[in-house]
Formats: structure tokens, C-alpha cells, sequence
């Protein structure tokens, strides 16, 4: 179907003798969020390093776009309009805010307007960072250094440069892991906000922020997708209640 960006079939993941992935068929539509669910140690994780290229399905298929992305680089998936942010942090906490931000959209400037003049070209970059500095609202944190922002604020300045590539596809990994329940509710707006427009795949362990954000829901369980649908559904799903969620999906 032309309304599918990404598309997973038949993924497998072994490392060693354990399979870690075990033949994961998985849609992402345009525009939608998406989350993916399941214990701890269900593969997620690894999900996610396929999807992105930093590691390489022991078989299957990944489409992104029409074309198998399995076996690219993460840069290369990156440019091609797939970006992934990471559990751990990634800015650079000696550089202000907005030198951060600045990175991300030079790495995407350099790409795509080399031909234009120095000048014309500065003058993008900014207004693009400060675009970016306005939609995450760290505008009156400009010019602070990144390293001594809260931790909140650092999620924030990291969606940001995820964003700054412009891309199709959001991969999020756990964005509210260590957040209180106020910067969660907080965050989840953000996120809602600023990746309206694009695919989000995004996996979560706050079963509020899955069933609020999400759209669909997947539910990973020993590296194998044991259903996909609406909160709705995943919250009736016997098997989703008696492999993981028990009690918490019934409230
Ligand atoms: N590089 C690796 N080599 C060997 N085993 C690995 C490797 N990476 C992950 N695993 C194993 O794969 C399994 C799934 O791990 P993964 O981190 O993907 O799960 P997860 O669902 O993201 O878990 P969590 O919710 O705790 O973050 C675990 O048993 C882990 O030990």
C-alpha cells in the first residue's frame, strides 16, 4: 500500500545462538505514531538498531521509501529521511544550545544547498536553528550551554536536531526514561507537536504516554510482534493482557 513508509518483513536478529528477533512483519503508515510495547529484554532495542542500520538483520526485509534499507549505514538511512534518537543523549554539553542545534541543520545544509552562495547559506542555517530553537521552546535557553541544562530540556535540544534533517521518520527511543510525571505530559505535547506531519515510531515504557500518543500499538513479547492495533484494541487483547500487561492495561 502506497500509505506505508516502512516496512518490515520476516526480520530476524540472531546473535550467537540466540535469536533476539524472530520474524517481525511490521507497518509504519504516513504521518501516524506508532508505539512499540513489550517486557523488558523483548528486543525493542535491537528493533530499533535494525531499523536505523546499526546492526544488520540476520534475514528479512526492511523497506523504507520503495527501497531495502537492510545492510545501509545509519548515515545513509539518516539521509535518505529515517532519524533515530537515542536513549543516551547525544548532544555536545560544552557547546551552547543553539551551536547544537546549528550541527544538526549544517550537517543537513551541507547536503543539500552546497551550490549555494556562503552567504545565502549562513544566513539559512540560521533562521533554520532558530526555527527549530522556537518549535522544542528553548529560545530563552539560546545561549546556555547544553551540558547544564535539565535533563528535560536536553531531550528537548535532542528532538530538535533529530528534526533538523527533516525526516520522514522519527525513531524515539524511550524519550520520558528518567522524567517526571510533569515533564513526561510535557515532553509527550512536544512530541505530538513537532512530529505531526511524519511517521513516529516510538517505544515507550509509560503505559499512559502509549495509549495517549499512540495511535497504533505494537506489542513486542521474546522478539516476536504478538499484536498490532489501536489502544483499544491492545488494551482488549487477551493475549497482550496475559503475555505483558496484566492489570495495568485493564485500568
Ligand atoms: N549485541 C548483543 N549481543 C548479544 N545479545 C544482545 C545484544 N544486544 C542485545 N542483546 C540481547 O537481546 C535481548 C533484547 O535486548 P533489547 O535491549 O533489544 O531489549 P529491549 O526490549 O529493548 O529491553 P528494555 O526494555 O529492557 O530496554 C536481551 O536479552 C539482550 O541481552
Amino acid at each position: 500500500m502506497s500509505d506505508i513508509v516502512l516496512s518490515l518483513r520476516g526480520v530476524r536478529k540472531s546473535y550467537g545462538a540466540s535469536e533476539i528477533i524472530r520474524g517481525v512483519d511490521l507497518d509504519l503508515r504516513a504521518g501516524e505514531r506508532h508505539a512499540l510495547i513489550g517486557p523488558n529484554g523483548a528486543g525493542k532495542s535491537t528493533l530499533f538498531h535494525l531499523i536505523s542500520g546499526n546492526t544488520a538483520p540476520s534475514a528479512g526485509e526492511i523497506v523504507f521509501g520503495g527501497q531495502r534499507i537492510d545492510g545501509w549505514s545509519p548515515q545513509r538511512i539518516a539521509r535518505a529521511g529515517l532519524a533515530r534518537s537515542f536513549q543516551i543523549t547525544n548532544i555536545f554539553p560544552k557547546l551552547t544550545v543553539f551551536e547544537n542545534i546549528r550541527l544538526a541543520v549544517l550537517r543537513r545544509h551541507h547536503l543539500q544547498y552546497a551550490f549555494w552562495r556562503v552567504l545565502d547559506r549562513a544566513t539559512a542555517v540560521r533562521e533554520d536553528t532558530e526555527r527549530l530553537l522556537e518549535r522544542v521552546r528553548l529560545q530563552a535557553y539560546a545561549t546556555s550551554l547544553a551540558g547544564e541544562m535539565t535533563y528535560s530540556a536536553q531531550r528537548s535540544l535532542e528532538l530538535a536536531m533529530t528534526l533538523a534533517c527533516d525526516p520522514q521518520v522519527v525513531l524515539l527511543d524511550e524519550p520520558m526514561a528518567g522524567m517526571s510525571s510533569e515533564e513526561t505530559a510535557y515532553t509527550a505535547e512536544l512530541i505530538r507537536e513537532t512530529t505531526a506531519g511524519r511517521a513516529l515510531l516510538i517505544v515507550e515504557h509509560d503505559m499512559s504516554v502509549v495509549f495517549d500518543l499512540g495511535e497504533r500499538v505494537s506489542v513486542l513479547v521474546y522478539g516476536e510482534l504478538i499484536a498490532t492495533g489501536t489502544p483499544d484494541e491492545i488494551r482488549a487483547h487477551a493475549g497482550v493482557r496475559e503475555a505483558y500487561l496484566g492489570e495495568e492495561v485493564a485500568a
